[in-house]
């Protein structure tokens, strides 16, 4: 009987405990992937500011300034606050409350649920949903259709053994209570022997079902992480710029979340249904008048533990998510030690997490009592329903109209039924989070790019060309209201090395961007050898370039696989040749050569960059993009690099084209082209234009030096100003 009333208090908190324990799960994934997106590490650059005199009339350059960027993104991009992965915890609304006649009934409710409304996002962004349904969910779990349906049928076989077990210990009181001489019409040793047998297979039923079901889970789990990156990698950049911390959470936490839905969850639902079912059935075959008693009991007990239990799992995410705000105010005051440090910030920093972690404390500190007194109130429940059910179960024993027997299995299967009541909720939520995660999944999977990669026509390999910009216009869909490009016009030769010059901000990276095709012109258009670059296949044109950044990505492996990245065909000649075009003598002194592992070299940022440099030309590209390849370089790692530079500008194959502010690298190049409001403003030879008395390319040169100088701790004077060409 205690046992009984135990299990009834257990399954009135399982509901409860449902939540609480996927809000648990939830809590270090947010913690991890609150912040920034993907964590990045903040860069504090102290940097001089090059081309800070862009207007005419202040001929005074900003000397320099301090910027914190992080590393990477360039751009103030939307990053989102807190990826929060409890996206899909809250079960739709129903759609009207309007009064106590139309709430909706839990049958509604769950109806609702099952017309599968959108679920609500904590971070919901414009059109970042997929549309979802069962059916979608299902299909799934189509490929694991074989292995699951075995795994229904032994789940089919264990839960009809284990609900025999109310009706054994009944069968078995009543036995010893009557001294009768058969036990289940066999005798006593016989019948034990029967159902430890069964027990048995039960029991290996259940286990192989939890297998079965648990590898097919992985296996979809694993297919949709797989699909997932795949789509994510063949989008354009600005996507994976804008919420790759979001994008991040898809694949990991709401693919898990959905392969979890779709299997354990699924098995645990049709476990509970087959419970449910067979328990109220053994209850009405046993005694018509009791069943219905405990029938008038235990369901609204159990659903009011649901709301209350889903009400704490609000509580519990509001927590979760104070947690990450909290995370996300620490991982971002660390990355900056050295400021927090520099600026004697500890103590302000110090009160700022404390006010963090007080919201998280006051939270937490409700949750408890909340849960304090939800553990409470639903023994005493249980308790107090126990209680009336033994009051007339005992009267019915009186009387004879059951045994006491009966009136055990009766509770026992009572409690069982109360248990299933709450993990049919439990399914039912499982559901909605499984498609809440399946519609941001599905979103990702089923997303086309802007740009799609193998759409339109192929380059042929050895094809060169002139680069034609005609009347360029450019906003970054990220920031429709700034036109950043306002009609470029622009002619490079094949072959031919131009330097792109401007103040920050003028557009030069942004050409570059156009030029790979990461964006389209929103108007105007990009032409090679009078071709509209739109009309080649991303895959293949991007293939003729070879990108430099400004800061260099290496990633782990040797050096000759960052070199060879991207061109797998590369074999150790091409990779060392490249290697001597771009300047990089030092590989061959590194311990293993090419085949040092890059995270056991350290190198410099020259060195990092020459590497870089190298992994362009292995591609034996047509055109090679240089954006600002010695901005962060030291003099020493900038001369190396602009001798590689040098040297292939020599090359006639490769139009090389370079934004650059140093002008050491701008007075490489064969031609100059000045940005401005988004216009080209001046171009011509570097000579003649460092030469003409008032260019606007001499304005910016001089401002230049002034920079150049300052950051030396040089002072300037007009003279050398104006002796420009002798300086440089
Ligand atoms: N991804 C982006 N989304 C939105 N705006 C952007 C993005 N990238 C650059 N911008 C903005 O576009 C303008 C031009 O930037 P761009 O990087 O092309 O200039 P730049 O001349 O290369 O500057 P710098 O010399 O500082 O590198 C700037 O106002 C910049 O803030």
């Amino acid at each position: 009987m205690l046992g009984t009333s135990v299990g009834l208090s257990l399954g009135l908190g399982v509901a409860f405990r449902r939540g609480l324990c996927t809000s648990a799960a939830r809590l270090r994934p947010i913690a991890r992937s609150s912040c920034h997106g993907p964590s990045q590490p903040l860069t504090i650059r102290i940097a001089s500011r090059p081309f800070q005199t862009p207007s005419p009339q202040r001929s005074t350059p900003q000397l320099s300034s301090l910027s914190i960027r992080r590393n990477s993104t360039k751009p103030p991009t939307r990053v989102p606050t807190t990826t929060t992965l409890n996206t899909t915890a809250t079960p739709a609304e129903p759609a009207v409350t309007s009064g106590p006649a139309e709430r909706p009934s839990i049958i509604s409710r769950i109806y609702s649920n099952l017309s599968l409304t959108p679920v609500k996002e904590n971070h919901e962004k414009d059109g970042e949903h997929g549309s979802s349904s069962v059916g979608k969910l299902l299909e799934l779990a189509k490929p694991e259709k074989k292995n699951l349906v075995i795994a229904v049928g032994l789940l089919l076989i264990s839960s009809s053994v284990s609900m025999l077990v109310p009706l054994t210990i009944g069968k078995l009181i009543d036995f010893f209570s009557t001294n009768s001489s058969t036990f289940l019409g066999l005798s006593f040793p016989v019948a034990a022997g029967v159902l430890a047998v069964t027990f048995c297979i039960g029991a290996a039923a259940n286990a192989s079902r939890a297998i079965i079901m648990r590898t097919s889970g992985q296996r979809i789990i694993a297919r949709v992480r797989n699909q997932a990156y795949l789509s994510t990698l063949r989008q354009e950049p600005e996507f994976a710029d804008r919420s790759a911390g979001d994008i991040v959470s898809r694949l990991s936490v709401d693919t898990n979340i959905l392969g979890e839905s779709v299997t354990s969850n699924l098995s645990d639902g049709l476990r509970a249904l087959i419970s449910a079912t067979v328990g109220v059935a053994a209850m009405v075959w046993i005694s018509a008048k009791l069943t219905l008693v405990m029938l008038c009991v235990v369901p609204p007990v159990s659903l009011g533990a649901v709301f209350y239990g889903r009400y704490l799992r609000k509580l519990s995410n509001m927590t979760q998510e104070a947690v990450g705000e909290m995370s996300k105010t620490a991982e971002e005051k660390l990355n900056a030690f050295k400021t927090v440090a520099a600026y004697n910030s500890q103590e302000l920093e110090g009160s700022l997490f404390a006010k963090k972690v007080d919201s998280v404390f006051q939270l937490a500190k409700k949750e408890a009592y909340m849960t304090g007194i939800f553990w409470g109130a639903s023994g005493l429940t249980g308790n107090l329903a126990m209680l009336c059910l033994l009051g007339y179960g005992g009267h019915l024993v009186s009387i004879h109209e059951i045994t006491v027997g009966d009136l055990t299995s009766l509770l026992m299967y009572s409690a069982y039924v109360g248990g299933s009541v709450s993990g049919l909720t439990g399914f039912f939520t499982g559901l909605m989070r499984g498609v809440g995660a399946g519609s941001r999944v599905f979103w990702l999977l089923d997303r086309t790019s802007h740009i799609p990669l193998d759409k339109g026509v192929k380059l042929p390999h050895s094809r060169n060309g002139p680069i034609r910009f005609e009347n360029v216009r450019f906003r970054y869909p990220s920031r429709k209201e700034v036109e950043v490009l306002k009609g470029i016009n622009m002619h490079i030769e094949p072959g031919t090395s131009v330097a792109l010059v401007g103040s920050s901000g003028s557009g030069k990276t942004s050409i570059q961007q156009l030029l790979s095709r990461f964006y389209d012109p929103d108007e105007g258009r990009v032409t090679f050898d009078g071709t509209d670059i739109r009309d080649f296949a991303p895959e293949s044109w991007r293939s003729r370039i070879g990108v430099v950044f400004q800061d260099p990505i290496l990633f782990a492996g040797t050096v000759h696989e960052n070199i060879a990245y991207g061109s797998p065909d590369a074999t150790r000649e091409d990779v060392e040749a490249a290697a001597k075009a771009a300047n990089c003598d030092f590989i061959w002194n590194l311990p293993q050569g090419f085949d040092t592992l890059i995270g056991k070299a350290s190198l410099s940022g020259g060195q990092r960059q020459r590497i870089s440099i190298a992994r362009a030309l292995v591609r034996n590209p047509s055109i090679l993009l240089l954006d600002e390849a010695t901005s962060a370089l030291d003099s020493t790692s900038e001369n190396a690099v602009n001798a590689a530079i040098d040297d292939i500008i020599r090359q006639q194959n490769i139009t090389v084209i370079l934004a650059a502010h140093r002008l050491s690298s701008i007075a490489r190049a064969e031609r100059v082209v000045v940005l401005e409001n988004g216009v080209v403003s001046e171009e011509g030879r570097y000579d003649v234009l460092s030469r003409r008395e008032g260019s606007r390319f001499r304005t910016l040169m001089a401002a230049q030096l002034l920079v150049e100088k300052s950051s030396k701790g040089i002072e300037a004077s007009q003279p050398e100003q104006g002796n420009l060409q002798e300086r440089i």
